[in-house]
């Protein structure tokens, strides 16, 4: 299957649910204004959020034709996803020199943190880049065996340390042996327990402080990763970890399990983060930078192009 069929597979779930909200919408006599809210409601239903909802609302309310039909809702409404998602829609680019380019992923347990850096390293691999992993999770055994096991699969060495370590210790080893070894990139895992915030916080300062000290531009990007299927609960993540922990761009996995694809539009007008990468499914290949014209197609249940 290509890329684009298994975007829009991923977001049939989404999909399906925007057209259910919007059912019977487009057959009333006028595009009136308790129409144009019924759709912002179906919208906000979807997802989408409130901004974007209410920009869709605006675009649709300026057509001039009295009355609307299915396809030309669906059309209407992925031009304007587009317009959203485009500007926020930014491949990851691996600019850091001196190498290593350092990229340290952050997010809750269970977002898909470790499964993303594995897909991530798969795609850099396949770029051409020399990818070293760093198991800063020492919290979890488990964290640490997951990322041996992407390692071998797609043949990225992994450097870890003892379980209860030291992370910052890691990620300062994981510098000297990408530097020794000539790998382009770092990617390092974190743990992701929020309920103890402060320490995971200086964990991270941590991290930071010691990467500046080897060069004062690393970590060159700092990924939050976000499970779309806890829907509004990844955008109250977003606000957490945005400053605490200087995020610099958003990966948003398990896309194709959820309705709920529509909160990718909500991230993207509310925060304006570069979104690097979707993922939707399990497998290696299941991550990729976003298109924004695709993914709004899909999203408004339009074939791929
Ligand atoms: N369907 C689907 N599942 C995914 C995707 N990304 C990750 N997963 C699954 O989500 C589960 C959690 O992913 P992990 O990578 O272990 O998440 P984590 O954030 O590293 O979690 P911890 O290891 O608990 O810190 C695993 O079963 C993954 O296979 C995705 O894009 N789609």
């Amino acid at each position: 299957m290509s890329w684009l069929d298994r975007l829009r597979g991923g977001f049939q779930k989404t999909a399906d649910k925007v057209a259910d909200n919007l059912t019977g919408l487009t057959s009333r006599a006028a595009l009136d204004t308790s129409t144009l809210e019924d759709i912002e409601e179906a919208l906000i239903a979807s997802d989408l959020g409130p901004e974007a909802s209410h920009r869709i609302r605006e675009a649709i309310a300026r057509q001039t034709f009295e009355k609307l039909d299915e396809r030309g809702l669906r059309s209407i409404l992925a031009d304007e996803i587009e317009k959203i998602l485009a500007p926020v829609a930014k491949p990851l680019q691996i600019t850091g020199f001196p190498r290593p380019h350092v990229i340290l992923v952050i997010g809750v347990n269970g977002s898909g943190k470790t499964t993303t850096i594995g897909k991530l390293a798969k795609w850099l691999k396949e770029e051409d880049y020399g990818v070293l992993l760093a198991a800063g999770d020492t919290f979890r055994a488990a964290a640490l065996e997951q990322l041996k096991i992407w390692g071998d699969r797609i043949g990225a060495p992994v450097i870890s340390g003892k379980e209860g370590g030291d992370a910052a210790g890691i990620v300062f080893d994981g510098v000297k042996q990408a530097t020794a070894t000539g790998e382009d990139v770092l990617i390092v895992d974190t743990a992701g327990r929020l309920q103890n915030k402060t320490h995971l916080m200086e964990e991270l300062s941590k991290i930071r402080r010691v990467l500046g000290r080897l060069n004062p531009e690393a970590p060159h990007d700092v990924l939050l990763v976000l499970d779309a299927t806890t829907g509004q609960n990844a955008l109250a993540q977003v606000e957490t970890f945005r400053d605490s922990a200087g995020v610099t761009g958003l990966i948003m996995t398990k896309l194709d399990g959820t309705a709920r694809g529509g909160i990718l539009v909500a991230a993207a007008e509310k925060f304006g983060l570069p979104i690097h990468a979707i993922g939707v499914g399990e497998k290696a290949d299941d991550l990729r930078p976003f298109d924004a014209r695709a993914v709004a197609r899909a999203i408004a249940g339009l074939p791929p192009e």
